[in-house]
């Protein structure tokens, strides 16, 4: 929650990248709460001053006035605290966030103490008027038998006007170092040159306003409005029930018939209280589910449409928490809180209502302590909003531990690493407890704190009450009956349970608004690299070109990985990547895919600028199998037509390319097996081989293929290669390369080192110039021999051709 209004402007601190930061304030802090409390002083007052209406008490209020029986004054004094303190407190404030600005108060360092000293004097005054008052007419009530009493609720507003004024000046003695503090609890906001506020990746920030929570649950509209209707309804027998109660007990004393007519009323209010408050609680969860299915659906696609680079900074825990538990927070907010809001809030203005017309001195008593348990309540609401996102946040943390340890399970295993990982999770489990402990602790000590003050005042009710019972004994004409004062001690419990629980809606209402932002942020962030839009051509040739490309990781940008990198494939060749690791191979080829934008240059397919085409469109005309591929946990069959619609035919054609087919089809169940979350029920080769179908089914113009660097054995080794040879032909084929055999195949080998072109050029070419690629090559002809060697003394299994094949693997492999 924020002002509205951005309250400095800091203006000297324009940056490189043009973003101007302001500050604003948050709505919720002491300065704000000052001023709500004087202005509910005011009218607590008034309220109080004008209830007894026609009595004389009123009018002689004024027109007689008199310290001990008037409290007239009181309203004045109320009112002047609005036109004093109120503007000097916002005087204050200012002065302060302009000493934030400039590092001093400038020339205005006189004012804010002339400021303070006239509200502490103006509070200190009202203090001492109020409390001789309420002194002395406490010693003529006890001492003076010519005293002729008040009216009841001038009573109360007594009572009021002492308890507001003391907490008035315990604020304003507070506000002194929290105007100081300011800095630590202003927000910043960042404001890009055509003046739209951004966030810190610059995209724009849409506001978030209350009506935009409550607007998700429009279409529920008709269902929340019928639940609202219930809500009024039973919210409405829960106000007379009580009157009824204390009816009962009259009853009771006058006649059996009455009794019985009575309490047959009773229960008929409260069973149709109950089938009304049923209906309610249905309709506004259901309302609820539906909000949060539709928002889950919204931000699920929100999510996916990001752009690549926005996933090497996000972590899959964290979102996938956004889409489980902040949606849930949400789904409590908009629909059952709200209810639950409603139903106190209408609970405790009924209840008043009810009260103040059985008796108003008895509701004034009650009401001294309201403004102290609400500044109670703000701040907890406060302390606990920040306690509650901690406490999300470091389970999030855990959470995503546990996702990360729990998905690599095998890799967990082989290094033995369960204690490890065990540890992990539980520092951060640790770390959620420690929170969890003080949030324990915070509403214990609010519930205590505020269970003594809503005990006191009806302890204070009753003994009022009691006092006019035994007033009523003794003459009729006075005080009130005993079921009276029963009804009236219902209605008190029922505002303090309404109160109690409207105070720990706060802190709920509070972590909604957390979530909410979260919610939208990423809901309203636009992917950098568009997802959608652009043009499509009637055919594609598969020439790419990169001209003079520089390219820099988003995620870190002080990095340049790819510089002044120039490259033609022409449509149909083969080029070889090769190069060290780390070198950029990979990069050019997800250049390629346009998974991410360059800083400079240009990419074209076709002749066209890949900004210009449909990213969609060209996907589907580009197929990518990488060294380790990632398959889905759905059948063999849904993964080969993961990407088009396709026949049972296509399917088994495209797996017979693939050299996949003889395996599927000895399997149990075909192409419906399963292959288990990331493919984990298949082998390494098996993978590889469903991945080169899943690519072939697409029929793509532009093949990119990352070699396994890991070999497989001979046979697996041997179809793969065979499938992968068969995927090439006729296609425009970029490799990441790692075998001999692949290199030579190539019509144009590219050594990339450090993001640039080294050398480029036939295998032959390369090897007759004596550079770079000579030298990588005799290396890892050296390293693959030893190696293999080792590998043929261990796996007997594998063949003379095998092994020469084996040798051959990994020439290019890792070249550092
Ligand atoms: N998502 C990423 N975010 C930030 N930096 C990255 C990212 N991916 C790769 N890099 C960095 O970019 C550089 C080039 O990486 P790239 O994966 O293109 O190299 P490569 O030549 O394909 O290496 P290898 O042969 O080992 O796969 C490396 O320094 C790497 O650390």
């Amino acid at each position: 929650m924020m002002d509205e209004i951005p309250v400095l402007e800091e203006g000297c601190d324009v940056q490189e990248s043009k973003i101007r930061p302001r500050y604003s304030l948050p709505m919720i802090r002491l300065t704000t709460v000052f001023v709500a409390t004087v202005f509910l002083d005011g009218i607590v007052s008034n309220v109080l001053w004008f209830t007894p209406g026609a009595s004389d008490y009123f009018i002689d209020s004024v027109a007689k006035y008199a310290f001990l029986s008037s409290v007239f004054d009181l309203v004045l004094v109320a009112v002047l605290k609005i036109l004093i303190l109120i503007p000097c407190i916002s005087l204050r404030e200012k002065l302060a966030l302009r000493q934030i600005q400039h590092g001093s108060y400038v020339d205005k360092q006189h004012l804010n103490s002339v400021c303070f000293a006239v509200q502490i004097a103006v509070s200190l005054a009202g203090l001492a008027f109020t409390g001789t008052k309420g002194g002395m007419v406490l010693y003529a009530i006890v001492h003076d038998s010519n005293y002729v009493k008040m009216h009841g609720t001038c009573e109360a507003l007594l009572i009021c006007a002492l308890v507001f004024s003391l907490v008035e000046t315990g604020m304003l003695l507070a506000s002194y170092k929290a105007l100081e503090r300011l800095k630590d609890i202003q927000i910043v906001h960042n404001y890009n040159e055509d003046g739209l506020e951004v966030d810190k990746d610059g995209n724009p920030v849409k506001r978030l306003s209350i009506m935009r929570l409550f607007s998700l649950a429009r279409e529920e509209l008709f269902m929340l409005l019928m639940g609202a209707l219930c809500l009024l309804v039973s919210s409405g027998t829960q106000m007379v029930a009580p009157l009824y109660f204390g009816k009962v007990v009259d009853a009771a004393q006058h006649s059996m018939s009455e009794l019985n007519e009575t309490v047959f009323i009773l229960l008929g209010i409260y069973v149709g209280g109950n089938l009304f408050s049923m209906a309610r609680s249905w309709l506004f969860t259901l309302a609820g589910q539906r909000v949060v299915a539709r928002l889950r659906k919204v931000l699920f696609q929100s999510i996916i449409r990001q752009d690549v680079a926005f996933f090497d900074t996000n972590r899959t825990g964290e979102l996938c928490n956004r889409l489980s538990s902040d949606t849930q927070v949400l789904q409590n907010a908009v629909t059952v809180n709200m209810s639950m809001l409603s139903r106190y809030v209408l609970q405790m203005i009924g209840s008043l209502v009810f009260m103040f017309t059985l008796n108003a001195s008895l509701t004034g008593v009650l009401l001294a302590v309201v403004p102290l348990v609400s500044v109670l309540a703000v701040q907890y609401g406060k302390y606990m909003k920040k306690l509650r996102k901690d406490f999300q946040d470091r389970l999030g943390d855990a959470g995503t531990q546990a996702e990360e340890s729990l998905s690599s399970i095998r890799t967990v295993r082989m290094f033995s690493a369960e204690s490890k990982s065990a540890d992990l999770y539980g520092v951060d489990v640790d770390r959620s407890y420690q929170v969890g402990k003080k949030l324990a602790a915070a509403g214990g000590v609010f519930e205590g704190g505020v269970g003594v003050l809503v005990s006191g005042s009806i302890v204070l009710v009753l003994w009022y009450g009691g006092k006019l019972v035994h007033d009523n004994y003794t003459d009729p004409n006075k005080g009130i009956t005993p079921g009276i004062l029963t009804a009236f001690l219902l209605y008190t419990l029922q505002v303090a349970l309404a109160f109690a629980l409207m105070s720990s809606l706060y802190g709920d209402f509070m972590q909604a608004v957390g979530a909410s932002t979260r919610i939208f942020e990423l809901m309203d962030r636009t992917p950098k690299v568009s997802n959608e839009n652009g043009k499509k051509l009637s055919e594609l040739d598969g020439r790419i070109e990169f001209k003079a490309v520089d390219f820099t990781y988003p995620s870190r940008p002080d990095t340049k990985v790819i510089k002044n990198f120039s490259l033609t494939v022409e449509p149909g060749e083969m080029v070889a990547l090769v190069g060290p690791s780390g070198g950029g191979k990979s990069t050019i080829v997800n250049l390629i895919e346009r998974f991410y934008d360059p800083d400079q240059g240009n990419i074209t397919l076709g002749g066209h600028n890949l900004r210009e085409l449909d990213p969609q469109w060209f996907r589907q005309r580009i197929a990518m199998v990488s060294q380790e591929p990632t398959l889905f946990a759905c059948s063999i069959r849904d993964n080969i037509a993961y990407g088009r619609q396709a026949t049972m035919e296509e399917v088994m054609e495209a797996a017979k390319e693939a050299n996949a087919h003889e395996f599927v089809s000895g399997f149990e169940d075909g192409y419906d097996t399963l292959v288990g979350e990331r493919g984990v029920r298949l082998s390494g080769g098996q993978k590889q081989r469903i991945a080169i179908a899943r690519a072939l089914i697409m029929d793509p113009v532009i093949l990119l293929l990352d070699e396994a660097t890991s070999a497989l054995d001979a046979e697996s080794e041997h179809q793969v290669q065979e499938a992968v040879d068969r995927a090439m032909k006729k296609r425009t084929v970029v490799v990441i390369a790692h075998r001999l055999s692949t290199v030579r195949k190539a019509g144009k080998v590219v050594v990339i080192d450090k993001g640039e072109i080294a050398e480029q050029g036939t295998h032959d070419e390369l090897l007759a110039r004596d550079g770079v690629y000579k030298k990588l090559v005799h290396r890892q002809m050296m390293a693959g021999f030893s190696a293999d060697t080792n590998a043929v003394k261990v796996d007997t299994s594998i063949e003379p051709s095998a092994s020469s094949n084996a040798v051959e693997a990994h020439v290019i492999n890792d070249l550092d």
